[in-house]
């Protein structure tokens, strides 16, 4: 007692003394005190605590996370923080329902989307807390808003605001033993989660910027759905299959786990379905390039960069996405010149095809690994060499006109039918070599599904037409067989395609354009008309 009076009339003597001191030093003097205290105060504390901000700026200040390089590049991200997602879905995975006080209840539809409910998932609320346990230890998670943001100046205060954050505490003598080991199973499940649910997100990189914007995946393109010739589509999925299983070998030999595919054809063979098919078969998540937004090689650096592990990496239209970004004649050349014939530096945007060969198989290409390069062009003929070479392209996919094969797989698909007596007739013409794209006779079909026996009529009538109008012995320009291309077993005829009428133009820009006004420009690989949707439930 007699302790506890001395050090009251102690501190009322030190406030009485403090009175005389100038304001300036006062305050420098309650500052110490404070940190003295804190200092005290956490030594005492048997608890470490570890903020996961859902915005990466932050995390670069709470970088008390860890500096282990297979983390670390994501502490770059200025946008959004993945392991702030990855938290969000594990901890909805963790009966929250029955073990929070409460909570945030979420319908999600199939493709993962929040909309009319057919089934719940649970979110943590804000200033709720939750306990887990892993390898015999507790964690405790609250979700909070970020210490530097006061309550009263935010103005959301919900889930979604961005200044809101993870907290775990765990004990400060686990922290060496289990923070690493914990975070990765954290990020383990919710990629289970997101594989399981069939969610995956579809980045495009903004207009000028360094950044990726998420919108959801949900295109429904698979190798069942797509038409490929011959055995082509078991083909790719045994390459998938090799590259998706060879991880050690990889290392073993020195080299970055990735993988290139060129994919060349006319427009309208199945380019785009095919890289979302092979997003969906290896549950790899897409980043779509638009190389015009791109405005020099550090920009492409950076958004490599802020790629993740078990991605595909799309420029699509290679070719074209270099010459259109400039209306003057000159400027095309110069930027032709740059990308195609390796110029040091382009005056015009210092993008150069030196900085895309870095991008794809440079340093930094290991940066991150499990990740498939795909690029896509109408003109194989106009790319550098250098840009397709082994190692970078890995494999070219020639996609062509419609086969037999691939014809028949279409109207199995879309009209449900296995044969037809206008078959032989059709097969001959085709095998003639008249050129009708996937995506015109997909069109027919769906627009007469109703009635697949007069579907048939009419693109044999469709292909007649075009057989009856053109030569037939005119030989491609630009059909080449490079080594390691994966071709239709046969070179065929080059012959006019279809002529495709506006209206069916129309549909078909219609069904690729991504509508609403968040979403950052139009991906061909995105079927999406809401914009974007929430993956993750916090
Ligand atoms: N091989 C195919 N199998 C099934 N559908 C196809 C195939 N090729 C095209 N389609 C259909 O045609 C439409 C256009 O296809 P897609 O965009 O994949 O072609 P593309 O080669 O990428 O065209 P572009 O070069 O103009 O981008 C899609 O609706 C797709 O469903």
């Amino acid at each position: 007692m007699d302790a506890t009076n001395r050090a009251l009339s102690l501190m009322g003597a030190c406030a009485f003394v403090l009175t005389f001191v100038p304001a300036p030093l006062r305050s420098r003097i309650d500052s110490s005190i404070r940190d003295l205290w804190e200092k005290l105060f956490s030594s005492a504390d048997p608890f470490a605590y570890v903020e996961v901000p859902r915005k990466s700026k932050d995390v670069i200040n709470a970088i008390s996370l860890d500096d282990s390089p297979s983390t670390s590049k994501w502490l770059i991200d200025p946008t959004s923080n993945p392991l702030y997602a990855d938290v969000a879905l594990y901890l909805s995975s963790l009966d929250l329902e029955y073990s929070a006080r409460r909570v945030c209840a979420y319908g999600v539809d199939g493709d993962g989307s929040l909309s009319d409910a057919s089934k719940f998932v649970f979110g943590l609320p804000l200033d709720e807390t939750l306990t887990d346990t892993f390898e015999g230890s507790q964690f405790s998670w609250s979700h909070k808003l970020s210490s530097t943001v006061s309550r009263s100046s935010s103005h959301h205060q919900t889930d979604e605001d961005p200044n809101s954050m993870f907290c775990l505490k765990m004990l400060k003598s686990d922290k060496p033993r289990l923070l690493h080991s914990y975070l990765s199973h954290v990020s383990t499940v919710a990629r289970g989660i997101r594989q399981h649910n069939n969610l995956r997100t579809l980045y495009l990189n903004s207009r000028h910027g360094s950044h990726w914007t998420p919108v959801a995946f949900n295109h429904p393109s698979t190798f069942d759905t797509i038409a490929l010739d011959g055995d082509l589509a078991d083909r790719i999925q045994a390459d998938l299959k090799a590259f998706s299983d060879s991880e050690a070998y990889y290392h073993s030999i020195g080299r970055a786990w990735k993988r290139g595919y060129l994919l060349y054809g006319p427009p309208g063979t199945g380019k785009s379905s095919l890289i979302a098919a092979i997003a969906n078969y290896m549950h790899y998540d897409i980043y779509d390039l638009e190389l015009t937004s791109v405005s020099n090689n550090s920009s492409l650096q950076s958004l490599l960069m802020r790629t993740r592990p078990r991605s595909i990496i799309v420029i699509e239209d290679i070719d074209c996405s270099m010459s259109t970004r400039f209306s003057d004649r000159q400027q095309v050349e110069e930027q032709q010149l740059a990308v195609f014939e390796e110029a040091p530096q382009s005056s015009s945007c210092g993008f150069t095809l030196s900085g895309l060969l870095n991008f794809t198989d440079g340093l930094l290409s290991c940066f991150g690994e499990e990740r498939i390069f795909i690029f896509t062009t109408n003109h194989k003929e106009r790319l550098d060499s250098a840009l397709l070479r082994c190692g970078r392209m890995d494999l070219h996919i020639h996609l062509s006109y419609c086969t037999f094969s691939v014809m028949k797989k279409l109207a199995r698909n879309y009209l449900g039918i296995m044969d037809h007596d206008l078959y032989g007739e059709l097969e001959e013409l085709l095998k003639a070599g008249v050129e009708i794209t996937p995506a015109s006779a997909a069109e027919t079909f769906l627009s007469m599904r109703k009635d697949p026996d007069e579907a048939i009529r009419q693109i044999l009538t469709r292909v007649k037409a075009v057989n009856a109008s053109v030569s037939v012995d005119e030989v491609p320009p630009d059909v080449r067989t490079g080594k390691g291309d994966l071709l239709p077993k046969k070179v065929r005829k080059r012959k006019r395609e279809l002529p495709v009428d506006a209206s069916e133009k129309q549909h078909l820009d219609d069904s690729y354009a991504v509508s609403g006004a968040t979403a950052p420009r139009h991906s061909k690989l995105s079927t999406s008309r809401n914009g974007p949707k929430k993956l993750a439930i916090s």
